[in-house]
């Protein structure tokens, strides 16, 4: 695999051309290191399985897609599994948190558990419902059934215990499985956005009307649909944006949303500059050297862009990505690729197996790469590791 690069005059061109989707969807990636974070981002942006990545490579990708006959930007950030004093920055940029652990390692299981219990306590710490944002339990390394040490079961119980969705995958077989899990992550932002959006105007409605004439209504005059687009989210401008909606009280000013949610989003995380289907978005960032020219990555070692708000209370809203200075180089090493994998990677339009309509379960997994998984894990243990991460650490972040 090869380096991927910020290249600017791609994110120039994308810019002036005007074609990406507006609504944007920030999906993270947390969890323990060699889960196979990067395998399924990989797989996600360029349908290839590669074994090998710099394990301190902390990324966001985007990829424009389409789900549900809607197009939308996909914005994937890829975090190490390391640095978890990052993770507020983490869940302020995100709409979605896919905290990952491998079927295959009891540790990470239990570092799963404890994002989930951190995101959890970090969420109520800022008053932020846990429904805003978008939190999936994700058991990777699903084509190792054979080595599984954490049942279904126990992923099941802990993602219903915190009231988030679980999914078994893998990064190793189908790109439809992984190309699931994301589309899944997408629809369940946008009924996200959906509720909140109709909480925001449930509680505008539910405004006393008795002090707004009707010559006062009809003096109001709608937003504009878009104001200054900050660039930068780690410049102060960036707080410009903010949740406004139209105000029948108020002569057609704008006034931050009274969605309880949002104005507590907006006031704790700072302004959003980021995804939303009635936003004029931009987007700098590079250019992931693969086949698929719809993929684009952007190193990414920006502060948190703004979560999300509700689409219809948007006036304003901008994306921005920060050129990074990530450098890390993608190692590739075929001959530590499974044979299945190995042949996806080559040529994933020829190979690829019959397309599953849904995630694989475990009755579902894959035999095809047991073969292989022999291979890839003598393979994790001949690859260079970084020091575990510590579960602890994470604990501080919040207390
Ligand atoms: N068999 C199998 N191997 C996988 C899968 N996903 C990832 N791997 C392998 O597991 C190892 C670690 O994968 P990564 O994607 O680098 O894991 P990560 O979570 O991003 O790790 P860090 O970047 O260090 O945090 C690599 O050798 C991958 O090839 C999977 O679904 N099945």
């Amino acid at each position: 695999m090869s380096r991927y690069k910020s290249t600017n005059s791609s994110v120039k061109s994308h810019l002036s051309s005007g074609s990406l989707p507006k609504e944007e969807v920030n999906i993270v990636l947390v969890g323990q290191a060699n889960v196979g974070k990067s395998a399924l981002v990989v797989k996600y942006l360029t349908k290839r399985f590669i074994c090998e990545y710099d394990p301190f490579l902390e990324d966001t990708y985007w990829k424009p897609d389409t789900v549900d006959q809607q197009d939308v930007l996909v914005k994937v950030m890829d975090t190490y599994g390391k640095d978890d004093k990052r993770l507020p920055y983490y869940l302020k940029w995100a709409d979605a948190v896919l905290i990952t652990y491998s079927i295959t390692q009891q540790d990470s299981f239990e570092m799963a558990l404890s994002y989930l219990d951190n995101i959890h306590e970090y969420s109520k710490s800022i008053s932020l419902s846990s429904n805003e944002l978008v939190i999936t339990l994700i058991g990777n390394k699903l084509d190792l059934e054979r080595n599984r040490i954490i049942a279904k079961a126990d992923g099941e119980t802990t993602a219903s215990k915190f009231n988030c969705a679980f999914i078994e995958t893998t990064a190793a077989d189908d790109y439809e499985y992984v190309q699931n899990l994301f589309h899944r992550t997408v629809r369940e932002v946008r009924k996200e956005r959906e509720r909140a959006n109709n909480v925001t105007i449930s509680s505008i409605q539910s405004l006393p009307t008795t002090f707004c004439p009707i010559e006062e209504e009809e003096k109001a005059l709608p937003l504009p649909l878009a104001a200054n687009v900050p660039t930068d989210p780690l410049s102060s401008s960036s707080s410009s944006s903010s949740s406004t909606l139209f105000n029948p009280l108020n002569n057609g000013q704008s006034i931050i949303s009274s969605s309880p949610q949002t104005s507590t989003m907006t006031a704790s995380f700072g302004q959003r500059p980021s995804s939303n289907v009635n936003s004029n978005s931009t987007s700098s960032g590079g250019t992931i050297p693969t086949n698929n020219s719809n993929t684009n990555m952007i190193p990414n070692n920006s502060p948190p862009i703004a979560r999300s708000i509700p689409s219809a209370s948007i006036s304003s809203v901008t994306s921005s990505i920060v050129p990074a200075s990530t450098t890390a180089s993608q190692k590739s090493n075929s001959s530590a690729i499974s044979t299945a994998s190995t042949t996806t990677a080559t040529n994933p339009a020829t190979t690829r197996r019959t397309k599953s309509p849904k995630l694989q379960t475990d009755s579902q997994a894959s035999t095809t790469t047991s073969a292989s998984s022999s291979q890839k894990d003598n393979h994790h243990s001949s690859t260079p590791k970084r020091p575990p991460s510590k579960v602890p650490f994470l604990q501080k972040i919040f207390k």
